[in-house]
This record gives C-alpha cells, sequence and structure tokens, in this order.
C-alpha cells in the first residue's frame, strides 16, 4: 500500500517532467521507496507505459541481462530474460570479445548496428569508452563502405525517409516520429556521399553515424535525435540497375522540383520541431550552398560540409602555425593551395578569408583572397586569356567549359595565372605553406607537387582531408616521406603514426566531427535561434588553442577523437557565450551557474537507471 502511494508520487513527479526522468521526489516516498533495492535519493528513473516483451524489445529501455529482480517484477518481464542480473561491466566484457571476433570493419559496423538497434545505453556506453577505435566504425571510414552496401545488408529501420511518393503529405508524416522532443536532425539527399558520389537513399548510414557522434561525443539524448534522408532519386546507375536497392528508382529530380521538395520538408519539420536543430550533410554543389543560404536566416541550421568543416580545418590551420611558432594572428602570412572547389573547398577557404579579414592583417577580402589559389579537377582556377606555355591556344570568350564556375568560385581565380595549371605547376610557382585536399581525388597530392612544396618551407603544412581513407589526397606515410619528415600532417579520416627516420611522425584528424557534436550542444543548451560564422569562427579558435606547448611541439594539433567530449563541452561552452552575445539566445542564464557547469550537467551519457512502469493514461 506504501509502497504504491509512494510511486504514485513518482508517476506524478514522472508526468509533470517533460524529460520522463525524475529527481528529488518527496522525502517521505523516498523513505518508502528505500525498499525497493533500485531506487535511492537522487536517483534518476525513467518512466514508461510499456510492459513485458515490449520493453525487452525497446532499445531505448532495454538493459539485456542488467534488469534488476524488482524491475523485472516491475515490468512483469521475471522469467523472460536470463536469471542472473549481469550489469553493464559485464556485458561490456562480452560485447567487446565479441565484436573483437568480427573479422573486417564491415562486419564491426553490423555488429554495432544489431547493438544499436538492441541496447542503445549499451551501445553508447561501448562507443564513448571506445571513441577513437569505434568512430572508425560507425563513421568514417567504415561508414562509407556501409553506405555503399547499405541495400545488402540492411536489418532494422532507423530513421525517417521522404520521398518523392511523398509529396502533399510531409507535414502529416512529421507525426509519425514517435518522439516529441527532437533536438537535432541531420539530413541528407546522398547527392555526394563522403567522397564516393550519389549513393541516394543508401547515404541514410551517414546520419546515422554523425547522430551517434552527437551523443557520444556531444551528450545529445538519444532519444533527440533525428536522422532523416531526402529520397529525391538517384543518378547512380548501379543502384538504380540494383533489385535490392531500398530507394526510389528513379533519377533525381532538379530545379524547381528539387528545391520545392525540400522546402515541403522543412516546413513540415518546422511545423512539429520548431526549435530543432537542422544539419544539411552532404548535399552535393551547388544545392549545398542554394539550400544554406535559402534557409540559414529562417531557420536554425547550418551545413556540416560547408561550415562545420571550415571551422575545423582553421582550426587545424591556426595550430598549425602555433606548431612552427608563429602567431595565429599571422595567417596572412601563408600560401594557401586548396585542392578542391567544392562545398568543402569553398567553404573551408571562407572561412579563412574570414579570419583573415578578422584578423586586420588584410587590406580588404579581395586581399586575402590573394593569398588562396584553388584548383578543381581541370586545375587552376586561373585567367583563361593568358596563352599556355606549351603553345595550345587560349580556351575561348570568358571561361571556356569553366562557365559553370559560380561567383562564390570566381573570388579565387587568378587574373595573372593560366588557367588550368597543374597542381605541381602551381606549386613551383606559388611556393606555398599549406596545402589542403577537399577534392574526394585519391592520390592528387603528387610526390612532385608535395616534394617541390618541401623544398620551399620548412615545415610543410599538408591536409588531405577527403573521406573515406582510400579517397585521401596522399597517404600520411607518401606525406612524410616526401617532406622528410617535416610535415605537419592531418586527414579526414584516420590514418596510423608513421615512423620516419627513427622519428615518430604525428598524425592528426581533421574531420568536422570535432566540431559539430560540440556546436550541436551549444545551440541545444542555448536554445539559440540560428547558428551564425561568429560560432564557426570561434569554434576554429576553441579547438586550436585546446593543444598543449609539448603536444604542439609533438606535431599534435588537438586533442584526438577520444578526447570529444571534452572538446565538445568547451565549443559549447564558446557556442553558448556567442549565442548570448549575439542575442539569439532563448534559454535564460542561470545566476551563480557557470555556462560551463550548465553544458556538463546537460549532457547525457549513457547508464542504466530504474525503470518505472506508469499507466498509459
Ligand atoms: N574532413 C572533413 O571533415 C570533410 C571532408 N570532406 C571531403 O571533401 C571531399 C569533397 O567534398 P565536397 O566539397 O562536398 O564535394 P564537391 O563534389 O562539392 O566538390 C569536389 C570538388 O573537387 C574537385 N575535384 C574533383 N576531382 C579533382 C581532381 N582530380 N583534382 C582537383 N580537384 C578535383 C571538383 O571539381 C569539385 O570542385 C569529399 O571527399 C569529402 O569527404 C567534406 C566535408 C568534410
Ligand atoms: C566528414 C564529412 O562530412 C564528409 O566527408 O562529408
Ligand atoms: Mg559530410
Amino acid at each position: 500500500m506504501l509502497r504504491n502511494r509512494a510511486l504514485q508520487t513518482v508517476h506524478a513527479a514522472a508526468k509533470r517532467h517533460v524529460t520522463s526522468q525524475v529527481r528529488n521526489y518527496s522525502r517521505r516516498a523516498l523513505t518508502t521507496l528505500a525498499a525497493f533495492p533500485d531506487l535511492r535519493m537522487e536517483t534518476m528513473v525513467q518512466t514508461t507505459s510499456k510492459h513485458g516483451m515490449d520493453v525487452i524489445h525497446d532499445p531505448l529501455l532495454s538493459k539485456g541481462t542488467a534488469f534488476s529482480m524488482s524491475e523485472r517484477e516491475r515490468l512483469g518481464i521475471r522469467g523472460l530474460v536470463p536469471p542472473r542480473t549481469q550489469e553493464m561491466d559485464k556485458q561490456l566484457k562480452r560485447i567487446i570479445r565479441n565484436l573483437r571476433e568480427c573479422k573486417t570493419p564491415l562486419e564491426k559496423f553490423i555488429f554495432m548496428n544489431a547493438l544499436q538497434d538492441r541496447n542503445e545505453t549499451l551501445y553508447y556506453r561501448l562507443l564513448i569508452d571506445n571513441l577513437e577505435e569505434l568512430s572508425q566504425i560507425v563513421y568514417t571510414p567504415t561508414v562509407g563502405e556501409a553506405c555503399q552496401r547499405f541495400h545488402s545488408i540492411y536489418r532494422r529501420s532507423r530513421g525517417m525517409y521522404f520521398s518523392s511518393l511523398d509529396r502533399g503529405q510531409m507535414s502529416a508524416m512529421v507525426h509519425n516520429w514517435p518522439h516529441d522532443q527532437v533536438d537535432v536532425i541531420v539530413v541528407t539527399d546522398g547527392s555526394r556521399v563522403l567522397g564516393l558520389g550519389d549513393l541516394g537513399a543508401n547515404g541514410m548510414q551517414i546520419p546515422i553515424g554523425k547522430l551517434s557522434l552527437y551523443v557520444a561525443g556531444g551528450g545529445i539524448r538519444p532519444t533527440s535525435i533525428l536522422p532523416v534522408v531526402l529520397d529525391i532519386g538517384t543518378n547512380n546507375e548501379e543502384l538504380l540497375n540494383d533489385p535490392l536497392y531500398l530507394g526510389m528508382g528513379h533519377r533525381r529530380l532538379e530545379g524547381e522540383e528539387y528545391y520545392s521538395f525540400v522546402d515541403e520538408w522543412v516546413h513540415a519539420i518546422q511545423s512539429r520541431y520548431p526549435n530543432a536543430l537542422i544539419q544539411f550533410e552532404d548535399f552535393k554543389y551547388p544545392h549545398a550552398y542554394n539550400l544554406l543560404h535559402k534557409y540559414q536566416d529562417n531557420i536554425c541550421c547550418f551545413n556540416d560540409d560547408i561550415q562545420s568543416t571550415s571551422a575545423v580545418a582553421l582550426a587545424g590551420v591556426l595550430a598549425a602555425l602555433k606548431a612552427r611558432g608563429q602567431a595565429i594572428t599571422d595567417l596572412n602570412e601563408e600560401r594557401i593551395i586548396c585542392v578542391g572547389a567544392g562545398s568543402a573547398g569553398v567553404g573551408v577557404c571562407e572561412g579563412i578569408v574570414d579570419c583573415m579579414v578578422e584578423q586586420g592583417k588584410v587590406t580588404s577580402r579581395e586581399d586575402a583572397y590573394r593569398r588562396i589559389w584553388m584548383l578543381d579537377q581541370h586545375g587552376l582556377l586561373g585567367n583563361p586569356h593568358i596563352a599556355s606555355t606549351d603553345g595550345s591556344k587560349p580556351t575561348s570568350l570568358g571561361l571556356g567549359d569553366r562557365t559553370s564556375l559560380d561567383e562564390r568560385q570566381m573570388c579565387y581565380l587568378k587574373k595573372d595565372m593560366k588557367d588550368r595549371m597543374t597542381l605541381e605547376e602551381v606549386v613551383k610557382s606559388v611556393k606555398p605553406t599549406v596545402i589542403l585536399g577537399l577534392s574526394g581525388a585519391p592520390g592528387v597530392f603528387t610526390e612532385g607537387a608535395i616534394r617541390a612544396m618541401a623544398e620551399g618551407v620548412e615545415k610543410p603544412v599538408v591536409f588531405p582531408l577527403s573521406n573515406p581513407t582510400r579517397q585521401s589526397e596522399c597517404s600520411a606515410e607518401q606525406a612524410f616521406k616526401w617532406t622528410d619528415g617535416r610535415a605537419i600532417f592531418a586527414s579526414g579520416s584516420p590514418f596510423k603514426d608513421v615512423e620516419y627516420n627513427g622519428k615518430t611522425c604525428k598524425v592528426n584528424q581533421i574531420n568536422n566531427v570535432m566540431s559539430f557534436p560540440g556546436l550541436g550542444l551549444g545551440i541545444t543548451v542555448s536554445r539559440a535561434s540560428r547558428v551564425t560564422s561568429k560560432m564557426f569562427m570561434e569554434t576554429a579558435i576553441t579547438i586550436a588553442n585546446m593543444a598543449s606547448e609539448d603536444q604542439l611541439k609533438s606535431g599534435i594539433l588537438f586533442p584526438g577523437v577520444s578526447a570529444l567530449r571534452e572538446i565538445s563541452k568547451e565549443v559549447a561552452v564558446r557556442v553558448c557565450e556567442v549565442a548570448h552575445e549575439q542575442g539569439l539566445a532563448r534559454a535564460q542564464l542561470r545566476q551563480g551557474v557557470s555556462l560551463k557547469n550548465i553544458i556538463e550537467e546537460s549532457m547525457w551519457s549513457p547508464h542504466y537507471v530504474p525503470l518505472i512502469r506508469i499507466s498509459q493514461d
């Protein structure tokens, strides 16, 4: 009787809490509840109306073998799981042993996927405790292969799909998602998945992987994330001809049809989740930019490949200056080549230009553009009117078949240099100090180009940032070999450190995963209404200042993925501050509590909490 009354108190408290989590319930109830061995003062509890097998099969509730005896009684699952209660530490031992028995990265991916589908708490504990090893499975590089094989390895649905069949239905469909509170949505149209091209609806693994890292690295709640694919078709012939492909079997919608489709989705999602942060991911150029410009001033959104990559690449360049013993305010003294003139290349270079302008050592934006040389698949963005030294004619009027260059790319066009110069020619002419690869083209950092670069600078900054590993512009080993071990090196996907002439050459990873979880956390906690370029700039500076002097001396630019929660905390604090400074924060600051404490308190971490059953009314 007393127990029931105590539980009623908990139920009542639970109903008042949107998070379904109850803390500090009444002292009397607690005294009574002391009889429940798993419920103690200060214990967080999770309530559910589910019962029996429904609890066991819900990955957000399931504890596998870890249900306490009282929970087994309360939830009607006594006898439905093996009799011995095994806590998480034992489960982790078993799961790691099984994971390590998987022979290939893809097998490990499938294993992790299955774990996420049955027990998310355990999945995230495992991921957080082994972030460096397992981010390479749930994220790049293995997620790339998982996307290519998505239709072959498909097991169970996760996330939401909006397809061309759903026109006119989307605002009703968004109510099919089972959670009322969504903080972060990652959406892709699968048109440029990593450096692997158009993978259509198979791109779903990217939002799922990114959001896993939002939870593991940024402490966002697993119930508050939503992975989305906009299935606007695919131009990938292989997928179109594959009977097992799960997406729509037509070519991509383009033009007005494309933009009105995305618009319907944005309005639908806004109608149910007006405060959610939307991350646009792996949209091909120029859709990526067009969508960003259409929505960034009206809703809380950003493009990961353009803006978040820009933050982390800028952080890498600034940290490299520190590693060389230069001031980070001397960015204008660098000569930077960027190979790749798409979303990521243009986005990263815009971030560098913004920073040069902010530092005040360039006379104008144009002056900053002059310090960056950009190449696309044809070579340097140069002047088609300058005659070639090889005797070939200048390209015809205007830009020849470069007519597709837009105003963003034109800013980098070098009027005093021949169009389409090869990378090696550009390097010899420009003597760069920094080279960035955002082309998705493996091996474009040739031996000739990198050796020529290393002749002109003591510590060349070599950042082949394309993903996954096999799309990298060069390998770590090549970069160190061709620069006599002098390179400051970072890649988009992980490489191992390299032993060169008896010295360990450090490999850094520059991937937007270093920035988006912290950014999302800062936006969520401050309830910022918009995402601004200042937030990305400050994210870059925060990350650039994270390595110690000793780390910088040894070639480490900032802590790696294993420190992601720490990095995210720092980034989130700065993003919150910027949101308040810019008048965009809708959450009140709490008197006497530091932002860091607020951020720390709000970060979800995976622990089993007692489950309590409540009636459905
Ligand atoms: N490390 C990171 O955090 C990130 C890395 N990336 C990587 O950057 C790459 C490009 O992504 P997006 O810019 O979104 O793609 P995109 O398709 O918009 O642009 C690719 C650009 O590379 C150029 N390109 C292609 N082949 C080339 C070649 N052989 N030589 C020189 N340029 C060439 C194209 O002309 C185009 O300008 C992808 O591999 C992606 O994985 C993208 C975002 C974040
Ligand atoms: C990391 C990432 O977002 C990309 O390669 O597209
Ligand atoms: Mg991406």
